[in-house]
């Protein structure tokens, strides 16, 4: 053996201290042994993740390494049994350094992977070392074998049993560190993607909190989560929005819920109903002009699309928008372009629209009224908001929210509707929407002086009115269309109907129903017993 020496050492640790791919490692601690052990060649094994095989991870031969696609993998037990048959298996499982020192005349171990080797090689190995590679805690990492090939003079590796033991303990322990720091790799990559995941999670989480209970919008119902799960497709995006819905149905009110939960929020939201102003106005409203464009424009003003820069800009009643006005916006919404009046140069504006209509904007674009191609930009992402009269699970805590709202303004101690209110505005229709049952509220509220609970007469006249030709209408009362009974017989059915439908409208509260019908407790309860009116709760 040639003599080491202690730069060669020193150079051997650093190399193996410093290398933290276990590849490139693998790769250095076979070079690194053939040089020490005087080896023609060599070949290392590590046991994989599940510890039941051994992978072939670098060969190395006459200095340089060699592609292992050869070698396969060296499972460590076969039939339930360890392969102690295969010299690899062998070492790693009993820990024992091994010698062979006639390959091809030894028959104490299967040497297939040798012979391969040999044959790809064209060569034939003569003397074995294969080495086990254990850590601090006696745990097998894999295994390093060395050889030398027939050349008339090659010599047993017991020669260097000490330097290769040194040496397999000093690899064993860098292999040791590298698996540690690739697995802590791994671990802090499955971390982060773990945590990425989790922060992607709660974000989605919280949009969706926003979406059902940030809104500040009332309604639980099914129709409007159905509006809610469309908001929050169009909140993190700057995508032309148009709002459809009768009037009173909350166009605003969601207009500026979208705004307010987007990346716009910390600049304005602007609204322009398109309806309410004549168009020379509405036009110098949206667009700005400039000074001395016209007959008293004294000073340059900005335009509401300017206003919104980078906020969002609400076109109420888009539909009323004269066609002159429609082209101008369309150039906003194509082009992100301004140009003012009397001014000669557009300038970029970055303004996100929501527009809004209760009227059939397709039979204006028959009629020419309504430019198709505009329908087209604004109708990007469509919201229909439901009717109130769909809705009407929504009504009781619509009411609720509203008298809150107007017991504050007006300083009353209102609570509650009574049950016979709750009937009659379960039953109605509201043409004018939530704006309609607002103002009913409000009305009720405002004359409510001394009462906490807001009675049938605290609704306007209309709404009775309309209320007793629903129930009329309804199956709650005969209608008789032959006089086959006499008129008294006819009169009593008729106020059993009508006790009963006011009971049930009072939640069987036979006290409030005798307030509301203002009639003595006691002559109420005759009629009930008279009648047999059974309570449905
Ligand atoms: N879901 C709701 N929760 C609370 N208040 C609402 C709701 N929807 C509408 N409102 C109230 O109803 C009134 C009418 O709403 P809004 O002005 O947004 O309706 P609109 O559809 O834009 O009406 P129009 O078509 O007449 O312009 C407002 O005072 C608003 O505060």
């Amino acid at each position: 053996m040639s003599a080491i020496s202690v730069e060669e050492l020193l150079a051997t640790s650093v190399a193996l201290a410093t290398e933290r791919d276990i590849d490139r490692l693998a790769q250095q601690i076979v070079l690194l042994g053939c040089k020490l052990c005087t080896a023609d060649g060599g070949a290392i094994y590590i046991l994989d993740i599940t510890k039941s095989h051994l992978e072939p991870k670098a060969v190395v031969w006459q200095g340089k390494p060699i592609a292992i696609d050869y070698a396969t993998d060296v499972p460590l037990r076969e039939h339930g049994q360890f392969n102690t048959q295969n010299i690899y298996s062998y070492v790693a499982f009993t820990g024992q350094q091994t010698y062979i020192d006639s390959a091809y005349q030894f028959a104490g171990f299967e040497l297939t992977e040798v012979y391969q080797r040999d044959q790809l090689l064209k060569c034939k190995s003569e003397t074995l070392l294969v080495m086990p590679l254990r850590d601090c805690n006696q745990q097998t990492l894999g295994v390093l074998e060395l050889f030398k090939v027939r050349n008339g003079h090659s010599s047993s590796f017991r020669e260097v049993e000490k330097v290769a033991q040194a040496f397999a303990l000093q690899a064993a322990v860098a292999l040791d560190n590298a698996m540690l720091m690739a697995m802590n790799r791994h671990l802090i990559q499955v971390l982060d993607a773990s945590n990425r995941q989790l922060e992607a999670e709660n974000k989605q989480l919280r949009l969706q909190r926003k979406s059902s209970q940030n809104y500040e919008i009332i309604g639980e119902s099914e129709p409007m989560q159905q509006v809610y799960a469309l908001m929050d497709k169009v909140l993190s995006s700057n995508v032309t929005v148009l709002l459809r819905g009768e009037t009173g149905t909350g166009k605003e009110v969601f207009a500026r819920a979208i705004h307010q939960h987007s990346d716009r929020n910390t600049q304005l939201f602007v609204t322009q109903n398109c309806a309410a102003v004549p168009e020379h106005l509405l036009e110098s409203e949206l667009f700005g002009y400039k000074k001395g464009s016209f007959t008293g424009a004294a000073t340059d003003r900005k335009g509401l699309l300017d206003e919104a820069h980078r906020g969002t800009l609400f076109l109420d009643e888009i539909g009323d928008m004269p066609l002159n006005l429609q082209t101008k916006l369309l150039r906003v919404l194509q082009e992100g372009e301004v140009k003012p009046i009397g001014e000669n140069k557009a300038h970029k504006v970055d303004v996100r629209i929501i527009a809004a209509t209760h009227c059939n904007l397709e039979e204006k674009i028959t009629k020419g009224e309504f430019r198709e191609d505009l329908y087209y930009r604004l109708s990007v992402f469509p919201i229909a908001l439901p009717p109130l009269r769909e809705r009407k699970e929504d009504i009781p805590a619509l009411i609720n929210h509203f008298i809150k709202g107007y017991c504050q303004t007006y300083g009353r101690k209102v609570t509650q509707v009574s049950p016979a209110v709750m009937d009659i505005l379960m039953r109605y229709n509201f043409p004018g929407n939530v704006r309609q049952l607002q103002n009913i509220i409000e009305r009720a509220v405002l004359l409510c002086d001394k009462e906490t609970v807001i009675l049938p007469q605290h609704m306007p006249d209309q709404i009775l009115l309309d209320n007793g030709a629903a129930l009329e209408a309804s199956d709650e009362l005969p209608v008789y269309t032959q006089n086959e009974l006499p008129l008294k017989e006819m009169v009593q059915q008729y106020e059993k109907k009508l006790l009963e439908s006011h009971l049930r409208a009072n939640n069987w509260n036979q006290t409030q129903t005798a307030k509301v019908l203002k009639m003595p407790r006691r002559t109420l309860v005759e009629k009930i017993q008279r009648y047999r009116i059974h309570n449905e709760v």
